[in-house]
């Protein structure tokens, strides 16, 4: 009571006395009238008190069928059940913001059902029934609109909780940021704490976590801010920032989570990156393991030259393309001097030095167009096209002077002498073969000759 007393002292001390004094019949309405007014301040701090005072103005009222003051008694009483937020007192409030619709239409007064809709709006939306809070909501707002009353603003803030409880947050954000624009002087005080509350619900189902979690916190600071004394009060701020605080939990949770799946993905698409470079250069080195074992295929290890497999080939390629157009081609095997006195001699090294150093003389020598491979041993193939036969000569003589001028640093003593089998493509030349078979048999006779020097076979019609 000192707290009623203390908000509205001036006018409860004249409703106690108007509604003592008219204690007999004939002043009925007076009394009437008090209790209605004393109950309405009562109402808000003191539900049940103000309650009794309202429920003796309510039965006077209608006896009399003064519609328009049953709706208003029955909407104070309802917003009284409304503020005590429980599943029991939301139900009673409903019930009696449905009696109080139905008096403002019998008295014909449109505002009073507004009203009555809005707080239904509310109290529907507070029971999770999104459907009916939705309709209330949308047959109250329109005859609000202008009105300029904390009716009007609050039921916006109850219809955009009810469109958020219908999954609908990006509408409830338009109608909340429109209330920021037409009401700002609503951003503090108790009804700013719904608002923002809204506010940050909306925001964390449009998936703007640190916005949200930003609103919850003013809703927090503004619930503590107001202050009053009243028990009934005090229990429903705790209740309010218990809730508040354990949404703002909830949120910071779902904020880490957010994060957590952020991480993740960054850890998968960087993992997706490594795991694609990584097979890029596994393809990579099988690429160039590849390449490298082809070209080992064709190579000789020791000397890097065409290996017998592919100075054949190309020697065959060499064959077919000069017996097409009838243009010149000398073939020679190449076998170095007493090669085997220089392995017994310096050591199996030393005739790799020399087998090497040869084919570097050659490749010093020779047009790169020329064919030159390693037969096998201390054997070598020497294709040479578009020479004639002196040409062919002179590129064998200009080989083995360049040959015999080096010295070998294993075997100094071991002359880098060859001889050679020379044969020319005639006419009659069918297969590579044959001339194979001829620059062999002559290569025997330049051995036997006394070797270092080129024996040409005998060519009755080599093409020159
Ligand atoms: N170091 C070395 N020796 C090889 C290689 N391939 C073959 N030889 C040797 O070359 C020698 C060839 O000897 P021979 O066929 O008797 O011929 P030669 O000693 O050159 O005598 P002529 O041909 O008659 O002048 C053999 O001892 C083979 O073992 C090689 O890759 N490295």
């Amino acid at each position: 009571m000192a707290d009623i007393e203390a908000l509205n002292g001036e006018t409860f001390e004249l409703a106690s006395n108007a509604y003592r004094s008219a204690d007999n019949e004939s002043l009925a309405w007076m009394r009437a009238e008090a209790a209605s007014v004393l109950g309405q301040i009562a109402l808000r701090t003191d539900g049940d008190y103000g309650r009794a005072l309202s429920e003796e103005a309510l039965r006077y009222f209608e006896a009399q069928q003064m519609h328009d003051m049953v709706a208003n008694e029955l909407y104070m009483s309802a917003f009284s059940w409304w503020r005590q937020r429980d599943s029991q007192s939301l139900k009673n409030a409903e019930q009696l913001f449905r009696r109080s619709a139905e008096a403002a239409q019998r008295a014909d007064n449109p505002f009073g059902v507004a009203y009555a809709e809005a707080g239904l709006c509310g109290v529907l939306e507070q029971q999770g029934r999104v459907a009916e809070a939705l309709q209330s909501c949308r047959a109250s707002l329109p005859k609000l609109k202008g009105i300029w009353h904390i009716t009007e603003y609050s039921t916006n803030v109850n219809y955009a909780a009810a469109l958020l409880a219908n999954k609908e947050p990006g509408q409830a954000m338009l109608i909340l940021e429109s209330l920021a624009k037409d009401w700002p002087e609503w951003d503090v005080g108790y009804h700013g704490y719904r608002y923002y509350f809204i506010r940050g619900q909306t925001y964390a189902a449009l998936g703007h976590y640190e916005a949200a979690v930003s609103d919850l916190n003013v809703a927090l600071n503004e619930l503590l801010e107001f202050g009053d004394n009243s028990w009934a009060r005090n229990n429903r701020l705790i209740q309010a920032r218990f809730r508040v605080e354990q949404l703002v939990q909830s949120l910071e949770r779902k904020t880490q989570e957010a994060a957590e799946k952020d991480r993740r993905h960054r850890l998968l698409l960087v993992s997706g990156v490594i795991v694609t470079l990584l097979l890029s250069v596994i393809v990579m080195l099988l690429l160039r393991h590849r390449r490298f074992y082809r070209r080992m295929a064709f190579t000789d290890p020791l000397t890097g030259l065409a290996n017998r497999r592919s100075s054949e080939a190309r020697a065959q390629e060499a064959f077919a393309h000069a017996k097409a157009r009838q243009q010149p081609l000398f073939i020679a095997l190449l076998d170095l001097d007493r090669f085997k006195t220089c392995n017994d001699r310096y050591g199996h090294d030393a005739g790799d030095e020399a087998l090497k150093r040869f084919a570097k003389v050659a490749d010093k020598v020779l047009r790169p167009g020329d064919v030159f491979g390693r037969w096998g041993g201390e054997e070598f193939l020497l294709v040479l096209q578009g020479v004639d036969r002196d040409e062919a000569n002179t590129i064998l003589e200009r080989l083995r002077s360049a040959a015999a001028a080096e010295r070998l640093k294993l075997a100094p003593d071991y002359p880098l002498h060859f001889s050679a089998g020379v044969v020319g493509l005639q006419h009659d030349t069918e297969q590579l073969a044959e001339l194979l078979t001829l620059a062999d048999q002559a290569l025997y006779q330049a051995k036997e000759a006394g070797r270092n020097r080129s024996y040409f076979a005998k060519d009755y019609a080599v093409l020159n």
